[in-house]
């Protein structure tokens, strides 16, 4: 059996991406113009997963195309790899570790085994427990230190232990109580505490601190903070009410002063940008309830059967995957859009950004070698129509490739149907637009002055994929996060690197442990033999400042 971490990317070396890169030659002149009326067509570059249909064929491909990325992938160890991380084999190879996010959705009975140990059983043993602490805080029964239930639900966290609640929070907050607050706490700049807690009461305010190795300096910060707003007014013994914590590291939990029982835990096998699942979920299933957290786990267990099941030519997010890889590696592209036209989705994109850029964002292969080709792209995007209005101007006439994802909904989670058909109108009119552009012919054809005619011509033949979802329900949403994590899976393999580890956000965080003392007026530590000029000047300057320390 092949190893499934042995690196082995394809790219340049293989007769696959040989005949990928001859191919690319072919098609990279072609205009979507006349790619998109070739007969069949439409039928080999969409598909319908449950609840979501996916049209790929406005991309600067054909079907061929698809083939010989599928050929590329199967040379890559894609379908090992896959297989080896259901099995739970440790391919994060670089901490040694388990990549399990798929066993956290797995049905009850199943069996993955870590370490000879049945992990499913585990993740459901956590699951009973959060849906018990879940019904007794929505239902009111979990009182605070002053007899009164939960009316504000506050999470602290930070990156993976903060962007996909807050996202899915955002995402289905129309299933959520509307007398009950959820807030996201996570930058370590106070201004964000000390305005999320400004006008709530204590007494009835839950913290859920969220950290999975709990020794995250912001989130400490932060937890350390509300710590004390609430003893300050209800004193130690409130702790016990109104603090959870979320984490794989029960001592720094215990020490932080949160008992056992308060803490559902998870594992080091859950990578925090690919937890949202797991225990990290809570602050969701209190906002939606179990039955909504089990459907957002029904959802991403489709794709994960999906991606499993389905051949690569079919298989949706090895698609997506691979057709980064086509714009990344072949056209040079270096950024990738995502737009969704739902405003309930308007944290998507930076929850994309975590999972994307922290996961693919390296340069070296997983056997330590500089890698000769492009990795991840600069993922970004905001919802539309409020980018039709900002950055697409670039994305129509500006001199870069963006390859673009457009997320809609047919079923809003609204009654102004006007709204939504005007919405729609808009996301079909821009992937129209940006495929087919507007030629010169056409422009002069309209009567605009010669001087004017090159200002008004589209190029077109800007690639998007559609993702129109029946509507944005718990199950949907799975769905469409377990897309993006396989994407990312797919995108590594075929880099040759390792889409698990995060070391490249080590540097700066101690750097920042060391500069933080220097900052103290009182410090006797001579920046200008600490650091570089540049950095040592803004020390001083800061140093020197007159704001009285508060802490
Ligand atoms: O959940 P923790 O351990 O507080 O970590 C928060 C985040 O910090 C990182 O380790 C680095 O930014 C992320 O990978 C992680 O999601």
């Amino acid at each position: 059996m092949p190893d499934a971490t042995e690196p082995r990317s394809p790219i340049g070396t293989s007769p696959e991406w040989e005949a990928l890169r001859a191919h690319h030659a072919e098609v990279a002149p072609r205009h979507l113009r006349d790619l998109l009326v070739e007969p069949g067509r439409l039928e080999a570059m969409t598909l319908d997963l449950p609840g979501i249909h996916a049209d790929l064929s406005k991309h600067r491909a054909t079907p061929d195309t698809l083939r010989l990325l599928a050929e590329v992938a199967e040379r890559a160890g894609l379908r090992e790899r896959i297989d080896a991380m259901f099995r739970g084999d440790a391919i994060n190879t670089t901490e040694g570790r388990s990549v399990l996010h798929v066993a956290l959705r797995a049905p009850r009975g199943e069996v993955i085994r870590v370490d000879g140990r049945d992990v499913v059983a585990d993740v459901h043993e956590v699951l009973d427990r959060m849906r018990d602490a879940a019904r007794r805080i929505r239902d009111g029964e979990w009182r605070g230190a002053t007899g009164q239930p939960i009316r504000a639900i506050v999470n602290i966290g930070i990156g993976g232990s903060d962007l996909g609640p807050a996202m899915v929070v955002e995402a289905l907050r129309t299933r959520t109580d509307p007398d009950r607050i959820h807030r996201f706490v996570s930058n370590v700049d106070g201004a964000d505490i000390d305005w999320a807690l400004r006008d709530l009461d204590p007494a009835t305010t839950l913290f859920i601190v969220a950290s999975k190795t709990f020794t995250t300096v912001e989130t400490l910060t932060n937890a350390r903070t509300a710590r004390r707003w609430l003893v300050d007014a209800l004193g130690e013994d409130a702790v016990a009410r109104h603090f959870l914590a979320l984490s794989t590291n029960e001592a720094e939990v215990v020490e932080f002063g949160i008992e056992p029982a308060n803490m559902f835990g998870f594992w080091d096998w859950v990578g925090g940008r690919y937890s949202v699942g797991s225990a990290i979920g809570l602050s969701v299933m209190l906002a939606i309830g179990p039955d909504g957290f089990d459907e957002l786990l029904a959802g991403f267990r489709a794709v994960d059967e999906h991606l499993r099941d389905a051949p690569f030519e079919r298989n949706l997010p090895v698609l997506m995957g691979l057709l980064g890889v086509w714009y990344v590696n072949l056209f040079g592209a270096s950024s990738h859009a995502v737009l969704p036209y739902a405003q309930e989705l308007s944290r998507f994109p930076a929850y994309l950004q975590q999972l994307e850029m922290e996961s693919n964002g390296k340069s070296v292969t997983l056997d330590g070698q500089r890698v000769g080709w492009s990795t991840g792209p600069v993922v970004w995007g905001e919802p539309g129509t409020n980018g039709q209005h900002a950055f697409f101007q670039l994305l129509h006439q500006g001199t870069v490739l963006v390859p673009a994802d457009f997320i809609g909904v047919v079923e809003p989670n609204h009654p102004l149907g006007h709204h939504h058909d005007l919405l729609v109108a808009n996301l079909l009119a821009q992937t129209e637009a940006l495929a087919a552009g507007r030629t010169a012919a056409a422009v002069r054809a309209e009567g605009v002055p010669e001087a004017l005619v090159p200002h008004k011509v589209f190029e077109g033949n800007r690639p998007t994929t559609t993702l129109l979802c029946d509507r944005l329900d718990p199950r949907t949403l799975g769905s469409l996060i377990a897309l993006y994590e396989h994407k990312v899976l797919t995108q590594s393999v075929v880099w040759g690197i390792n889409a698990f580890d995060q070391w490249g956000v080590e540097l700066g965080k101690a750097l920042a442990t060391r500069i933080g003392p220097e900052l103290d007026p009182a410090s006797t530590v001579d920046p200008d033999a600490a650091h570089d000029p540049s950095t040592a000047a803004l020390v001083r300057r800061y140093r020197s400042r007159t704001r009285p320390d508060a802490h």
